[in-house]
């Protein structure tokens, strides 16, 4: 059993310095980088910084085999309910099969309905974007609001964010929190004669979304009072056909999708449809695109030459093996601000587990901790932590070749500060240097040296992965992001969990409508626990009139 070699060799291998490693093998970093070519974008995933040698990868790809990680992606892609809890296929892959070869689910082909939609959508944007959809007193729409949360928003945020270089005239928002602040200060922001809002939710039941969306529909009737022109200004991405109906949106401008895509995989659905709105479908196309070139990638490459199967077993050895419990994601790239939080949730969300596919406990922990922040910011934040903290935290950096803003000596210092970085966290410096230095600066006495040095040494031999890319493009954007999917599908199979449902929000979700009422009652909570009869009076304190 390769499970059994692996943790040997782990023993064998867990003191062993990165800096030997490259210096007993100087062809390493070739060895171990895969490229993937798309048009003109590219990625390489250079992986050489890892604790990791051929006999390393050689376990792992076996383990991957022996857990038939082959017959799992083909599973997926073919369209098997492989969501067990929720028996529902899991095809956010079809959704960028732009080829249209046929998809299954349940014998019914899925590609006509997903080109229909995409058709709509391109429909939609390009009359919105060119101006020829008018608001209710015949003014182009300047503003796009996308009400949703979780996987209704991060997705469409994050690469709108991303996409921005290539954005028109259409300016998007985002309402996402249930606190009244956000939709108030969006709301701000807006003309009602010129604005659009699309409300994105999957089960179009969401308690967020649905008192976000009938806010903003009483903010804009406020202001026109016009409530036959509200088709005019609200249309609707979801799969509740009958509930966007019961909100008064006309259904001809409402873009469906369907229960096999998760919401956390939503972004290249109709929930894409704010993405649209800003860059233009054609942008957006090339993203699917993107993602599709990874598709073909995970499903047809060798597991030694195929970048998400590699990223995911990286991880299962930091997670199974040196119990690593997080993971940062550092892309240098100001566009990418937003994509450790969108990772978040497809991360966390998918792999945040604790019972196999079979019911039974999971026997390893499952799902780091995912965090992150772009450019040199987290530098001067939390690398500290990083370089000599007791954890040793896995870290991806994401390096764009190209910036979209060559704005003096900006982006060479961005590259030497990523490239930098991954070569610290490598190296590290040795006690003996630290000391060597300190002698040579000649400023302190030799006992100070020996209490000062140990503070400034860092052992390095901290894991890193490099993704570089040519430049974020829609394309090359569609490809990292496909990639992590896929990354993380590869670590849910291993750990043999469920990585497509969701059901711990569930209780928070409930408890939270059974409080609701008890926050505006008259008299004092008393079902719950001291703390929370306690906090529910608090509240009830400043809310129920009788408590006043
Ligand atoms: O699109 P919906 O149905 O409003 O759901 C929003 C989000 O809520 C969740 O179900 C749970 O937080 C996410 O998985 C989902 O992305």
């Amino acid at each position: 059993m390769s499970l059994e070699a692996l943790k040997q060799h782990y023993e064998q291998i867990k003191n062993v310095h990165m800096r030997d490693m490259f210096a007993q093998d100087h062809n390493r970093a070739a060895k171990f980088s895969v490229r993937l070519d798309s048009e003109s974008d590219f990625m390489v995933f250079d992986y050489s910084k890892n604790r990791v040698t051929e006999e390393t990868m050689n376990l792992l790809l076996r383990f991957a085999r022996e857990k038939q990680l082959n017959e799992h992606i083909e599973a997926m892609f073919r369209g098997d309910a492989i969501n067990t809890t929720e028996k529902r296929a899991v095809l956010h892959t079809a959704l960028r099969n732009l080829t249209g070869t046929p998809v299954l689910v349940d014998g019914k082909n899925v590609m006509p309905d997903v080109m229909a939609v995409l058709a709509h959508m391109r429909e939609f944007s390009s009359a919105v974007r060119s101006g020829r959809w008018l608001g209710y007193t015949g003014k182009p729409i300047t503003d796009v609001v996308n009400i949703g949360i979780g996987g209704s928003d991060l997705g469409p945020v994050m690469v709108t964010e991303a996409l921005k270089p290539y954005s028109g005239q259409i300016r998007a928002h985002f309402v996402s929190n249930v606190d009244g602040t956000h939709i108030a200060e969006v709301t701000k922001k807006l003309n009602p004669e010129t604005c659009l809002f699309i409300i994105s939710s999957k089960t179009f039941t969401t308690q967020e979304t649905m008192t976000n969306a009938a806010s903003a529909r009483s903010w804009w009737l406020d202001h026109t009072h016009a409530p036959e022109m509200v088709k005019r200004h609200f249309v609707a991405v979801s799969t509740n056909t009958k509930a966007v109906r019961e909100f008064g949106i006309d259904t001809a401008n409402m873009f469906e999708f369907w229960d096999w895509v998760g919401g956390r995989y939503s972004l290249w659905s109709a929930i894409g449809l704010s993405i649209c709105l800003s860059v233009g479908y054609e942008w957006f196309e090339e993203l699917l695109r993107g993602a599709e070139a990874m598709d073909r990638h995970f499903r047809t490459a060798p597991l030694e030459q195929n970048i998400p199967v590699l990223m995911g077993m990286l991880g299962i050895w930091y997670n199974d093996f040196f119990h690593c419990e997080s993971h940062a994601v550092l892309p240098y790239d100001q566009y990418l601000h937003r994509f450790a939080a969108y990772l978040q949730q497809l991360d966390m969300e998918s792999n945040g587990k604790h019972i196999r596919l079979d019911g039974s406990p999971v026997e390893v922990p499952t799902g780091a901790v995912v965090w992150g922040e772009a450019g040199t910011n987290g530098q001067h934040a939390f690398y500290q932590l990083i370089h000599q903290g007791t954890h040793v935290i896995p870290a991806d950096f994401v390096m764009p070749l190209e910036t979209h803003n060559p704005v003096g000596p900006h982006h060479a210092m961005l590259m030497s500060n990523c490239i930098a970085q991954t070569e610290a966290l490598m190296v590290g410096k040795s006690l003996e240097t630290v000391k060597a230095e300190l002698r040579a600066e000649g400023k302190l006495s030799a006992s100070e040296i020996e209490v000062l040095a140990p503070h400034k040494t860092f052992d390095g031999n901290r894991p890193t992965n490099t993704i570089v890319l040519r430049k974020v493009t829609p394309r090359s954007l569609g490809m990292l992001i496909a990639l992590y999917e896929h990354k993380v599908f590869v670590e849910g199979i291993m750990w043999g969990i469920n990585s497509f449902d969701q059901w711990g929000v569930e209780l928070g979700k409930v408890l939270a409508k059974a409080i609701l009422p008890e926050l505006t009652a008259p008299s004092f909570a008393h079902g719950h626990d001291a703390s929370t009869n306690a906090l529910i009076d608090l509240v009830r304190s400043k809310m129920a009139p009788s408590a006043r």
